[in-house]
């Protein structure tokens, strides 16, 4: 058996293991409490979509919101991390944006439902090219942005966020072993909004990485 390769990690079929409400700056503006624990929803592998291919939104949402966050590859599983090994188990870093049906959301929070529909529809993780753990030496301290149609929306530091990637890894590995190829979504800083048909998305990491994404409509 050929060994597969970690930078193509998105073909692995391994599960994403999103944080929600990370940047406080980002929970004021969706009018949510600041959490003292983190907020953990799951996508499935058929999320993914890579630059070339377009955002497809939903036919069921009229407000696709952009998120820009921090992706965590995992290079080397386990169970009950402590923090102090978490970053032994990161093999490296992607671009992601978790693109969220925020109509959907809302339905789903007042409701007491879940968010998968809002959350986990195919497209709805777009992820950059892999960058090797070297190339980002300190990972809680670099500058992610977005673009929609060239006017920028979102820009914040990783160094806002409320819970530290050690603490993610931990704390998620306590009840989800993590395995080779997992990605971790580690939440966004402020500037969502709405995209639309037709419209260029364009996001980077400082002048580590960069992506372009169009978003279209499914064919029916
Ligand atoms: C309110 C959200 O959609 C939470 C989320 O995904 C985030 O990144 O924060
Ligand atoms: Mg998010």
């Amino acid at each position: 058996m050929t060994a597969r390769n970690i930078s193509r990690f998105w073909e692995w079929g391994r599960k994403i293991i999103c944080v929600g409400r990370n940047y406080a700056d980002h929970a004021k503006e969706l009018k949510n409490a600041i959490p003292t624990e983190p907020v953990l929803f799951l996508k499935p592998p058929t999320a993914y979509v890579k630059e070339g291919s377009p955002i497809l939104v939903p036919l069921y949402t009229s407000n696709l919101h952009h998120e820009v966050e921090l992706g965590v590859v995992i290079g080397k599983g386990g169970t009950a991390i402590p923090q102090s090994a978490a970053m032994e188990h990161v093999a490296g870093y992607a671009l992601c944006l978790d693109m969220t049906a925020r109509d959907i959301q809302d339905e789903c929070k007042s409701k007491g439902l879940p968010w998968t529909m809002a959350k986990a529809f195919n497209t709805s993780c777009p992820v950059s090219e892999f960058i090797p753990k070297e190339r980002i030496p300190d990972p809680g301290n670099v500058s992610l942005w977005l673009k929609v149609n060239d006017q920028l929306r979102q820009s914040g530091c990783t160094s806002q966020m409320i819970f530290s990637i050690p603490y993610l890894i931990s704390y998620i590995s306590d009840f989800i072993t993590l395995e080779e190829g997992d990605l971790i979504l580690t939440g966004t800083p402020k500037g969502v909004s709405a995209v639309q048909e037709h419209d260029e998305l364009q996001a980077g990491i400082e002048d580590i990485v960069m992506m372009n994404f169009r978003v279209d409509r499914p064919e029916q």
